[in-house]
């Protein structure tokens, strides 16, 4: 990759990534096969696993260590409940988890501590990442864990980095440990409803990046057990599907109902001249999967009451983008990243699409759509 600006954050970044996807990969295996207390039901009633936290405290620690211990981190964890005297047990779970992987620093060609971090150290990493962005100055934004639910499951998860400046998406992360490398294979994998955790190493799981106006996204597979990670390590430009007939586009949608209308969904779908059945996917991997080629549309529909979080969408925004594709909120404007945590002033929901054609059939069929919807 060329020698520009932020080349060496987004380095940075990308070996944060790969080491959280190996974090990741190790609990999500423990946590299915022993079903285990790992699993805390937040107070909104979303699932926190070991591995939220422990990704959140290591690519803190990471960052900071790596840039300066300045940086504002904005992410979705905090410390209240773990650092309950009754959680003592997962907290001491989680410092080991991040010591492990810190360990392995220097196979992802970063440097870790020169001692183990204790149980203080590590909430000091998970509460250092609750900066609230804002149009000024440089902000890194993190989802430790998108999808918690598919993680939790077995299924596609996301580990997303992303690098606000000025109030702008510079840098773009997306890690994704169950999304096949091959390309189809999201499709197969859920077509056929495969749970991979048996998953053959080399074939499933990647990491894709890019670096706003580069025009350019880039995948690499994530590396072995035993591998040192090279840079740019096998990296693959990925692109955007050049299809363009509604009737033949793949459009992605949440699993869950309740974070996006799938009957209104449904009828901008048909409006809009698509055909096929949607693909129900985790997390942001769904962006993944335009910039992949693999999807040509992504709708979301939260109800009115829900405010979408910065971290959501940062990464996933920018990789749709630089590889070809079109990001807006669902009146066609652009996602305003720089009012905080929030994506504030969203028009009814997010439509992603592979390109211009696309996205202006659904831009008008929202409109077509939005009396009779109920949202
Ligand atoms: N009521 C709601 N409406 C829309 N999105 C919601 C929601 N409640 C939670 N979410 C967000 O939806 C994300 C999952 O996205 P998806 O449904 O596309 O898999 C969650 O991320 P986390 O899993 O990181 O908490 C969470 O931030
Ligand atoms: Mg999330």
């Amino acid at each position: 990759m060329e020698n520009d600006e932020f080349s060496e954050e987004l380095n940075v970044a990308v070996r944060v990534v790969h080491m959280a996807c190996s974090l990741c990969e190790k609990v999500q295996k423990q946590l299915i096969s022993t079903n285990s207390d790992q699993v805390r039901s937040k107070d909104d009633d979303s699932l926190v696993t070991v591995a939220d936290w422990s990704v959140q405290a290591t690519v803190g620690w990471m960052l900071a260590k790596a840039l300066g211990s300045h940086i504002s981190i904005v992410a979705e964890e905090d410390t209240k409940s773990l650092s309950r005297p009754e959680s003592s047990s997962l907290l001491a779970r989680v410092v080991d988890v991040v010591n492990e992987c810190l360990a392995e620093a220097t196979r992802f060609g970063l440097q870790g501590p020169d001692n183990v971090l204790s149980a203080s150290q590590v909430l000091d990493a998970i509460s250092r990442c609750s900066s609230i962005g804002g149009h000024t100055g440089r902000h890194w934004v993190l989802d430790p864990v998108d999808g918690t639910l598919g993680f939790v499951r077995g299924d596609q998860y996301a580990v997303a980095l992303a690098m606000i400046d000025g109030g702008d998406v510079k840098i773009g992360v997306l890690g994704c440990p169950n999304y096949p490398v091959k390309d189809d294979g999201l499709k197969k994998y859920s077509q056929q409803n495969l749970i991979l955790l048996n998953k053959p190493s080399g074939e499933v799981g990647c990491v894709m990046y890019t670096r706003k106006g580069s025009r350019k996204a880039w995948m690499q597979p994530l590396i072995h057990r035993d591998e040192t990670l090279e840079w740019p390590n096998s990296a693959k430009l990925i692109r955007v599907s050049s299809i363009s007939n509604p009737a033949l586009a793949t459009f992605c949608e949440p699993v869950e109902k309740s974070n996006s209308d799938h009957s209104f969904a449904a009828g901008v779908a048909c409006n809009a001249g698509l055909r096929k059945k949607p693909l129900r996917v985790y997390s942001m991997v769904k962006y993944a999967a335009i910039a992949r080629g693999e999807a040509e549309i992504y709708m979301r529909f939260a109800s009115s009451s829900y405010k979408e979080k910065i971290w959501d969408h940062a990464a996933g925004v920018l990789l749709v983008q630089e590889a070809g594709g079109v990001v807006t909120d669902a009146g066609g404007h652009s996602l305003d990243f720089s009012k905080g945590i929030y994506l504030e002033g969203l028009d009814r929901g997010i439509i992603a699409c592979s390109g211009r054609q696309l996205h202006e059939k659904l831009i008008g069929a929202v409109y077509a759509s939005w009396e009779s919807s109920n949202l």
